[in-house]
């Protein structure tokens, strides 16, 4: 069988900010079905990869493609592939928790998202808080809200900053288990972590950046 054309190909990437050099010389390709995790001491460059990756930061030097496209953050072929949650989502104000969710799936195609944006709800476990506005939410249900935004719309690659983050033990363990089944279902995905048990449960190749060059 030929070996699957890579979802995410990311050639010689260098990034630097005035004299210091943060990435150097980064390649990766994610085939679909592979999850890259992308490990590291604070500062080792890992959010500057990832914004790279997306077309929020522009490499000094090296190229990103996407399902065979360079990349670019207004390319609509692009933005229907790729599902991010790099930053703090700004959410709008004056819009509820099912909303959001609606109008991002309409957004992305979706003609009658009903049922999909009631299962996300459910599974990230904001069905109570569905029409409340985002500035009354909890931080860790902001963060599920940030989290559901990627699950109502198409993608083929996933691109996460350390999602675990204000999740509780068991919001933790449902994220485990819902990346491990998008990557089986055929997504690639790229996450930063400092989570050893999502690591250990999603990846299927640990790239350590920041690591002594051996
Ligand atoms: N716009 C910028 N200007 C100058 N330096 C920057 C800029 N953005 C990032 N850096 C520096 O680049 C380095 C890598 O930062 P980055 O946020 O990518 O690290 P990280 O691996 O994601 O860290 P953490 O685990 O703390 O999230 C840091 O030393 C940071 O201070």
């Amino acid at each position: 069988m030929a070996k699957r054309s890579a979802v995410l190909k990311v050639s010689g990437l260098r990034r630097a900010f005035g004299p210091v050099t943060i990435i150097d010389s980064f390649s990766l390709e994610v085939r679909a079905g592979e999850a890259i995790a992308l490990t590291g001491r604070n500062g080792a460059g890992k959010s500057t990869l990832l914004r790279c990756l997306v077309g929020a930061d522009r490499p000094d030097d090296g190229t990103v493609e996407v399902m065979g496209n360079p990349m670019s953050e207004t390319s609509p072929q692009i933005r229907r592939d790729v599902a991010t949650v790099i930053d703090d989502l700004d959410f709008f104000p004056d819009l509820s928790v099912v909303e959001h969710l609606d109008l991002l799936a309409r957004a992305h195609g979706m003609t009658d998202p009903d049922a999909l944006v009631d299962e996300v709800l459910e599974e990230v476990q904001l069905v109570p808080q569905s029409g409340q506005l985002p500035g009354t939410l909890s931080s860790g249900q902001r963060r599920r809200l940030a989290l559901a935004t990627a699950f109502v719309r198409p993608r083929k690659l996933l691109v996460l900053d350390e999602p675990e983050q204000r999740l509780d033990t068991e919001g933790v363990g449902w994220l485990a288990a819902k990346l491990k089944a998008e990557r089986q279902q055929g997504l690639a995905i790229v996450f930063a972590s400092h989570e050893p048990a999502l690591v250990e449960t999603v990846a299927t190749r640990v790239v350590e950046l920041g690591a002594p060059r051996g």
